[in-house]
């Protein structure tokens, strides 16, 4: 009898993600019963299901076979090490716990196991963490203090990279503004070792353990938690299209004139009301076919039209196509009154609308080459200045915030198609809608982090001890016979190698980190400044920081030139870059229009800096309103034990932000990975949160970093979002059989 294609289809399926056929045809045959043969079930989403069920088989085995390998002896924690030191095996990082006394002989038994992917190492609970692998408190506190039991108090979870806050709910949206949650849960039989957790600096209360449902996959819920990004202020209506995006050097820096955006006049323009109005309530204008070709654009802060006279005919904005820098085809997002609608627009009228009167386009910046501006968005004027006099430093890195702590409701911006970033960036940054009618959701575009109000950043000249600085070097440290004083915070060697690129090693090791944080070192905090007392007023032991690896670029007080090649995240964005929106449901995203060599730097994650307490305070309004924010945490040298609550600093990019708002999510194997830069203060509490390439991207390729988001962790204060990163390695695969089993079940 010939093979049943779907069968020979469904092995196939798993054969591409390296199953092989003996395991796949006793569970899909269970499977096949249990779905009474509702083959849509099995196939829908490329074998999720079955996937999962896979791995869930295999876990199984895993908790079998760990019973019996109790008494693994050390051989087997050698045997673990030359498994992780396997070369681009990025599940690596979902073995975390591996390596522990505790987790030796599970980790035999998983490589008995021929090292199926997707294995999540068991942990025994209450096993205490691998004395090799991290720094007890004891060494790094000022005082000695217990190590952290986990799994008991501590409930294992531990923070290991700056992550992104939670709010204090746990409703499916409110879930969705919480990015990077590190909070690997423990449950029986898991071992504890450095944990993965966004604490959830924010919560009073502390939500129970809620465990997955089938909710988050029923019809009345999002498929996918919607995108922060998407849901918080509405957007006014929005010139939809994109031409690419062209590198131009900004010669303005950053500052535009008042004029110049569209929503601007009440000074922060891209702050919009309700999240609720999102998608759908562009105040755009139906141009019927027989009307004069002038487009209403809505314009104004407050929303009042401001109309614009646009010389191209209807006629071309409905029949005309745009390519984007990949030749796709590209929509144009254009007024409509009863909504946005998607019209294809040509490469003419993109020009035109890049013609357009620039207190329209956003693009004026470029025009005015009244001031010098170096790279860093200093102009020479300030920068001496700076230097003469120390207590005017600050001026132009750091700009504090007015007081406003949330956003008028009544402000609306648009976004440029060609430049979202109104000329703020060496580059202009375009956007696109290919997928449907979505324009981008509202918020300021900042190019360099700010101060929302409490938030203790330092940056007097005075602090930076001839220690930290080189200001006896002249043109470019990095091609000295001898290294300067600011190679010292990387080991006595650059970050950087010629090219703007960083040193191999040094990436390599950064991504290690990343992917597979139980190998490095983890620091502990006296009083934890994410386990601040909450409702009950009893402070919790601190679960551990990863020690990160830094990069410390030459500042202000060293003597070598701007293009030094030791400044490079200081220089901004230089790479093509483009918004787009996934056709995966993920919402937006930011894509590359050019090829990236490996460890090229691509953009800062820029917000407010807040403190912990502030955006603790700012989730609560948030929480109350329905709006979201998202947010990431600069936790990376935390552990001195001199840290304390209210210094914990936070970067919020929901109303103030660049384009690092729009990167998605990717379990693993993302090609960005986050590192921590200091490029002003020697502070441990503030740095630049910078994203590099792990590997050579191809254009048009999306940009993606992991989040650290554990899928599994039934005690994460929120509920995260359903993973589309489609990565082989995705984390989230598992939920959806249980979720699917536990329907079926009931
Ligand atoms: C920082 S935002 C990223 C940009 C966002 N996509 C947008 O449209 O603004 C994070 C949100 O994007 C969505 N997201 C990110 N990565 C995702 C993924 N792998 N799968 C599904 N949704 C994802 C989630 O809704 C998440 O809360």
């Amino acid at each position: 009898m010939a093979p049943n294609p779907r069968v020979t289809a469904a092995f196939r399926a798993m054969r591409d993600i390296g199953i092989k056929e003996a395991q796949v045809k006793p569970v899909l045959k269970r499977l096949l019963k249990l779905y009474e043969k509702n083959w849509e079930l099995i196939e829908e989403e490329n074998y999720r299901a079955l996937a999962d069920a896979i791995f869930e088989e295999e876990d199984n085995v895993v908790v079998e076979q760990k019973k019996k390998c109790k008494s693994t002896d050390e051989d087997d924690l050698e045997e673990e090490g030359q498994t992780q030191d396997e070369p681009e095996r990025p599940l690596k990082r979902l073995r975390r716990g591996q390596g522990g006394p505790g987790s030796s002989s599970v980790n035999a038994c998983n490589n008995s196991l021929g090292g199926s992917p997707l294995k999540r190492p068991k942990v025994e609970e209450g096993e205490p963490p691998d004395p090799c692998l991290q720094q007890r408190p004891q060494e790094m506190m000022e005082k000695p203090q217990s190590i952290p039991q986990h799994g008991t108090v501590n409930k294992g979870k531990q923070p290991l990279l700056p992550q992104i806050a939670s709010p204090g709910k746990r409703s499916m949206s409110e879930r969705a503004s919480h990015v990077c949650i590190r909070e690997p849960r423990v449950e029986q039989g898991i071992v504890l070792l450095p944990k993965q957790k966004v604490p959830d600096t924010h919560l009073l209360i502390k939500p129970k353990d809620e465990p997955f449902t089938d909710d988050m996959f029923t019809e009345d819920v999002p498929d996918y938690e919607v995108p922060i990004a998407v849901i918080h202020p509405a957007p006014p209506c929005k010139v939809g299209s994109s031409v690419g995006n062209d590198s131009v050097e900004n010669q303005d820096g950053p500052e535009i004139p008042a004029s110049q955006s569209l929503a601007e006049g009440n000074g922060i323009d891209g702050i919009l009301a309700s999240s609720s109005e999102r998608g759908t309530n562009c105040k755009l204008a139906t141009i019927p076919e027989e009307s004069p070709p002038t487009l209403e654009i809505a314009s104004s802060p407050l929303g009042e039209e401001g109309s614009i006279n646009i010389s191209p005919t209807l006629d071309v904005l409905k029949e005309s196509s745009v390519q984007d820098a990949g030749g796709n085809e590209l929509g144009l997002c254009m007024p409509s009154s009863n909504g946005s609608v998607n019209i294809q627009c040509s490469a003419e009228v993109a020009e035109l609308l890049s013609r357009l009167p620039t207190s329209l386009n956003g693009l004026d910046g470029q025009k005015q080459a009244s001031k010098k501006i170096i790279p860093n968005g200093y102009t020479e004027s300030e920068r001496e200045k700076e230097l003469e006099d120390p207590e005017s430093t600050n001026s132009r890195c750091l700009v504090v915030v007015p007081q406003q702590k949330n956003p008028p409701s009544d402000l609306r911006s648009l976004h440029d198609v060609n430049d979202l970033t109104k000329g703020e960036e060496r580059v202009r940054i375009s956007w696109v809608n290919e997928i449907n009618s979505e324009c981008l959701p509202s918020f300021k575009y900042i190019p360099r982090n700010l101060i929302f109000q409490n938030a203790n950043v330092n940056f007097t000249l005075s602090r930076i001890g001839d220690e930290d600085c080189c200001s006896a070097c002249l043109g470019d440290c990095l091609s000295l016979s001898t290294l300067c004083h600011c190679a010292n915070t990387t080991g006595g060697q650059f970050a950087y190698a010629k090219g703007d690129l960083l040193r191999e090693e040094f990436l390599e090791e950064c991504i290690s980190m990343t992917r597979d944080p139980q190998r490095h070192q983890h620091l502990y905090c006296r009083e934890c400044p994410l386990e601040r007392p909450r409702i009950d007023d009893c402070l919790e032991p601190c679960k551990g920081h990863l020690r990160r690896k830094y990069i410390k670029e030459c500042w202000s007080k060293c003597g070598c030139s701007k293009n030094c090649g030791n400044r490079v995240v200081q220089r901004g964005i230089s790479c093509k870059l483009q918004v787009f929106c996934t056709p995966e449901g993920k919402g937006w995203g930011l894509r590359t229009l050019e090829d990236l060599p490996k460890g090229a730097f691509v953009c800062e994650y820029v917000g407010e800096i807040l403190t912990s307490s502030e955006l603790y305070e700012r989730n609560l309004e948030s929480n109350n309103s329905g709006k979201r924010t998202h947010s990431v945490l600069l936790d990376a040298e935390w552990g001195s034990g001199a840290l304390k609550s209210e210094e914990a600093l936070c970067l919020d990019a929901t109303f103030f932000g660049n384009v690092a708002r729009f990167i998605n999510h990717r379990c693993l194997d993302a090609n960005l990975v986050e590192i921590p830069v200091k490029v002003e203060t020697p502070d441990h509490t503030y740095y630049h949160f910078a994203f590099f390439t792990t590997r050579v991207v191809a254009a048009l390729e999306e940009l993606t970093w992991d989040y650290g988001i554990d899928f599994d962790d039934h005690d994460q204060p929120v509920k995260v979002f359903r993973c589309l990163c489609g990565s082989k390695f995705c984390r989230n695969m598992k939920r959806s059989i249980r979720s699917r089993c536990a329907t079926i079940a009931r």
